[in-house]
């Protein structure tokens, strides 16, 4: 998907084609995660950084909200994340290509079965590849360190390596875990608009050690992220 508007604009000649402004949304967890990002879109008039709080429940309420009151052309659920040992180090960078409602589904004495394998619906929602492949393309043309790949939506952070083992083994492709991104998509795709995830790995998805987050590292390559997304969502 080329994310390039063709609308009808107001000229001294009367309504011609011509290139809208594109709008983005883009929702955070926390107030940390939007002044890094507000730091790096540098007074782009473009955007909208709003706090969704933490959880997708709490994202998924926000986002609704938000986009009752204005139009947007795409929204984005950016923020930190923990990555999967070899899939996605502290420090950089991923884009989402699923985002995945990791623990949405029950628990019984044979393993973990999904809404999907419920019957209720489905917990994967595919991201516009083309999108997806622009903005990895422009993070990796400034030097940036991403990868793209499942991005999990939580509502419990991962604490032990037999979660964190069974977390992957049931997703394919299982890079990076968060709590808001299904969420926040949800509720942008119930409007028809589209959506990506990018996250920032401040951790690695295992046994939790809170002491061991690199938070400043993951807000400093968030904010540098953006500047970039700036530049390439047009
Ligand atoms: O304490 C701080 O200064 C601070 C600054 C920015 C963000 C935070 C958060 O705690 C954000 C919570 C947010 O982070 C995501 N997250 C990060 N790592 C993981 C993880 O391993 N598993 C799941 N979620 C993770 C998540 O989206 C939270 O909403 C603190």
């Amino acid at each position: 998907m080329e994310l390039k508007l063709v609308e009808k604009v107001a000229t001294p000649h009367g309504l011609m084609p011509g290139r809208a402004e594109m709008r983005v949304l883009v929702m955070t967890a926390v107030s940390a995660e939007r002044d890094a990002i507000l730091r790096g879109l540098n007074n782009d008039t473009r955007f909208d950084v709003r706090i969704a709080g933490v959880g997708p429940v709490a994202a998924a309420v926000s986002t609704t909200k938000v986009l009752a009151t204005a139009q947007y052309d795409l929204v984005v659920s950016a923020g930190i994340g923990g990555g999967f040992t070899g899939k996605a180090g502290v420090g950089s960078l991923v884009v989402a290509n699923q985002i995945v409602a990791a623990d949405l589904g029950a628990e019984n004495p044979a393993g973990f079965c999904s809404l999907d394998q419920l019957g209720f619906g489905s917990t994967y929602i595919q991201i516009d590849a083309g999108l997806v492949k622009q903005v990895y393309e422009a993070l990796l043309l400034a030097n940036l360190p991403v990868n793209t790949g499942a991005v999990l939506t939580v509502s419990t952070v991962t604490g032990t390596a037999a979660s964190a083992q069974s977390r992957a083994a049931r997703v394919p492709g299982a890079t990076a875990e968060a709590m808001e991104g299904y969420g926040v998509a949800l509720a942008a795709l119930d409007c028809g608009i589209p959506v990506l995830e990018i996250r920032a790995i401040s951790n690695l998805v295992g046994p939790r050690d809170r002491s061991a987050w690199r938070i400043k590292e993951a807000l400093d390559v968030l904010e540098a992220a953006s500047l970039v997304l700036s530049e390439v969502l047009r």
